[in-house]
């Protein structure tokens, strides 16, 4: 495992979609050469979605093979399907409308009129026996061996779900969890935990624009992840952060490698 976080730079967010877009077709491409499948954890919020937009607007997304790809969320805000702030909606709409995926293999978390009503907890439930059908037997997790986990990093540091100070953080047995109150809306959410994110082979940590910019700072600098989410969230063998000047900006010299475009 690994929390040594490597940093990439992009000129603007549009640069940094598409080049993240490329990073993740080319990944998905060596898995499935690799292993037969790929298995994908999606992300809501503007980054995630522009990510997910680039990806479809590629040409090269024809060199994945979409019927062998399996995609998983990382959070979802605890909304009636079809709600048009739900990211799997959102997903929806950027990409998974658009290729041609095998709807068996896409697994969106509850929605709160789905079968477990507006229980977030029995959702939460549902969610993690559904990852633990596809569970990495061979190392005994609950959760499916993730190739890339990718992550919207928030101005406060939030990741999936995962808000400062928040209890879920705390969580170190189950894999999925409902939240309550969050800070940004809607209140109630469901999410993977720190140690489910921290299963995936590569988590990559998305951020662009100038209010990312103290959050980016603050996460890379070593501190505590109960008061900064986005500094618990490392993958297995990589941990990417993809950020655009902007949120780069205020990167000590160490941190901020040569601009890539
Ligand atoms: O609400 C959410 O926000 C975060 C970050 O979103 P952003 O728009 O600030 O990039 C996102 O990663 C998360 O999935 C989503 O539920």
């Amino acid at each position: 495992m690994t929390a040594t976080p490597q940093v990439v730079v992009h000129r603007d967010k549009e640069l940094m979609a598409q080049a993240a877009a490329a990073r993740l077709i080319t990944k998905i491409v060596d898995a499935q050469a690799a292993r037969g499948t790929a298995s994908v954890v999606l992300t809501g919020g503007r980054n995630g979605n522009g990510l997910l937009a680039a990806l479809a607007a590629s040409p090269a997304r024809d060199a994945v093979d979409w019927g062998r790809l399996d995609l998983w969320w990382g959070d979802e805000r605890f909304l009636p399907a079809g709600d048009p702030d739900r990211n799997e909606v959102q997903a929806r709409e950027a990409l998974l409308e658009r290729v041609p995926v095998d709807p068996s293999r896409v697994h969106p978390m509850p929605a709160s009129d789905g079968p477990w009503g507006n229980d977030a907890e029995a959702a939460a439930e549902g969610y993690a026996a559904e990852l633990a059908t596809a569970r990495d037997v061979l190392n005994h997790g609950a959760v499916p061996r993730f190739d890339v986990l990718l992550l919207g990093v928030g101005p406060d540091t939030h990741v999936a779900s995962l808000f400062p100070e928040h209890p879920a953080l705390h969580e170190r047995e189950r894999p999925v969890v409902a939240v309550h109150g969050a800070p940004k809306p809607p209140p109630t959410r469901i999410t993977l935990t720190l140690p489910a994110i921290r299963t995936a082979r590569e988590v990559w940590l998305l951020a662009a624009g100038e209010d990312k910019a103290d959050a980016a700072r603050i996460a890379l600098s070593g501190p505590g992840e109960l008061q900064v989410p986005a500094a618990g969230a490392y993958g297995e063998s990589r941990t990417l952060w993809l950020l655009d000047r902007a949120a780069a900006s205020a990167l000590p010299p160490q941190l901020y490698p040569p601009a890539t475009a």
